[in-house]
């Protein structure tokens, strides 16, 4: 095995051996090297006196670190291809904590393979998994020192770069774990922001995950140069912060954080600025009385194989997490003509970053809008009620959104154990179970549908001019038609349409 627990009685809970494990062991010497190689950089940087040129160093080693993993950069501009590619080759342990017995040992088990399958997006190559169990977690180094040098060990022997802690590290916690395994360490918050900077497409998404990357950033900022200076300090043995904490580094990140806040406010303006199209549209659909139909579910639930199913979208679906980030809206109708709009959403996530519900807040109160919520849930996923409870989570903290109608939507019946399935069922109020691939229940589910979507309830019987063909459209499109005629002086029709409509109809009637 490439670890050896130090203390047998509380040890960490390795992965079984794997060929992943094999080949970082065919690479761990090579590896080793390489990180050896960057401390010794870093030492003698550190035993020189300091010029402008070191704070360069400081600063080109913090860009590279943080960028490989975090996606993130105090030169906001200069991402390379190059560097991104490098980014998709980390190798990667992670670590998580637990506290308890079985069922939190089981729950911490989940979370680490979600967080394995999240790194796996981000281009990771997983290399190991370790879960430790702890009370609470240590507030200097998260794991406790002990601990820390263990994994250490562990990241030496399997020849990682980077670890990864299933949490939310406070800034001086991966200082302080980032000195004793002295590889790069980066939280969950930061993988999931870097695999939403991948897959933001639209303007708009971009621009609300550069917030929340800086908004991430900003607090650590301080942290970050100071770390590497107390390393290089700390290796030539010199007492107090070290060298370089003050003078140019700090009027270094002075100038970096004032360049973020800057950075922020100008997304936040852009982003106000895109806000209006976006709103424009949703009340164009609102004048047109079409109804909106919001999915919304866990990350690879099943939500735009759904959509797909629905209208035959072509909306991209992979097995990956967070596939799709931007919002899509099709068009379907019911069986009975009547036409809506589904919209597909960003997938969650336990623990999604706050700084990115608050970025992508504009799009999730779209949900609130809608006249019926999917609520889709992979009911094959080894912990269906905790990601129901995920989702749920975020979506309260939304406007609104407890008054719109929800069903839940089990998905991937065809391999969901009927006994988990039959579980939920009873446990949720609405429910209808489905395949995305198979078709199984999606007639009932587009049945269920049409059902809840708001029914047009004006009597109507008027001659549209035929100047106004518009409005004939519209009828079409929103209301239910009984009988149409084509008379001499313009189209009459006679059905059932909204309140609105009706006004509209009733003042251009001939
Ligand atoms: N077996 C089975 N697999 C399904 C079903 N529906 C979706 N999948 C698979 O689940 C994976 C995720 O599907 P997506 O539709 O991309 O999921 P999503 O919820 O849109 O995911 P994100 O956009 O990443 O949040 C894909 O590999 C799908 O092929 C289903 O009914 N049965
Ligand atoms: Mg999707």
């Amino acid at each position: 095995m490439t670890h050896t627990p130090t203390n047998p009685d509380t040890p960490f809970t390795g992965s079984t051996p794997s060929d992943a494990d094999r080949d970082a062991q065919a690479i761990a010497n090579d590896v080793v090297a390489r990180v050896l190689a960057r401390a010794g950089t870093a030492r003698a940087e550190g035993g020189t006196v300091h010029t402008d040129h070191d704070g360069d160093q400081l600063d080109l080693e913090e860009r590279s670190a943080l960028r490989r993993v975090v996606g993130l950069s105090t030169e906001l501009e200069d991402v390379t291809e190059v560097e991104y590619r490098q980014l998709r080759l980390e190798k990667v342990v992670l670590v998580g904590l637990y506290s308890g017995g079985e069922a939190a040992a089981a729950e911490a088990e989940v979370s680490l393979r979600e967080l394995a399958a999240l790194a796996e997006t981000a281009g990771s190559q997983v290399l190991d998994g370790l879960l430790q169990r702890r009370q609470k977690p240590d507030p200097g180094t998260y794991l406790g020192s002990g601990k820390a040098a263990e994994l250490a060990d562990v990241v030496a022997a399997v020849g990682a770069d980077t670890v990864i802690a299933d949490t939310e590290l406070a800034p001086s916690q991966r200082r302080a774990l980032e000195d004793i395994v002295k590889v790069k360490v980066v939280d969950r918050t930061a993988l999931i922001l870097d695999i939403f900077a991948q897959h933001a497409k639209s303007r708009e998404g971009k621009a609300q995950v550069e917030l929340a990357q800086l908004e991430y950033l900003l607090p650590r900022l301080r942290g970050w140069g100071e770390s590497m200076s107390r390393q290089a300090g700390g290796q030539v043995g010199s007492a107090g912060a070290g060298m370089g904490s003050r003078g140019p580094g700090e009027t270094k990140i002075e100038l970096d954080r004032r360049r973020i806040r800057n950075r922020m406010a100008k997304l936040r303006r852009e982003i106000a600025a895109m806000a209006p199209a976006r709103v424009t549209k949703r009340l164009e659909r609102k004048r047109h009385s079409i109804p909106n139909v919001a999915i919304a579910g866990y990350t690879n639930a099943g939500k735009s194989s759904l959509l797909n199913a629905l209208t035959d979208a072509g909306v991209l679906v992979e097995n990956a997490l967070f596939a799709t980030l931007d919002p899509t809206v099709r068009r379907a109708r019911t069986d009975d003509g009547r036409v809506y709009t589904l919209a597909d959403t960003v997938g969650f996530v336990r623990h999604l970053p706050h700084q990115l519900v608050e970025a992508f807040r504009s799009t999730l109160e779209e949900v609130a809008d809608a006249a019926l919520l999917l609520h889709v849930v992979d009911a094959s996923h080894p912990d269906p009620e905790g990601q129901i409870a995920a989702v749920r989570e975020v979506l309260s903290e939304i406007p609104g959104v407890e008054d719109v109608p929800e069903v839940v939507v089990l998905n991937k019946a065809d391999v969901a154990d009927p006994a988990v399935v039959g579980r939920i069922q009873r446990r949720e109020r609405r429910t209808v179970v489905v395949s995305a691939h198979t078709g199984e229940g999606i007639a009932e589910l587009k049945a269920l549908i049409a059902d809840e979507l708001p029914r047009p309830d004006v009597e109507i019987d008027v001659v549209v001019p035929y100047s106004r063909g518009d409005l004939v459209h519209r009828v079409h499109e929103a209301g239910e038609i009984d009988a149409e005629e084509h008379l001499a002086d313009g189209t009459r029709l006679r059905g059932r349409v909204d309140p609105s409509l009706a006004a509209e109809l009733e003042r251009a009637a001939v």
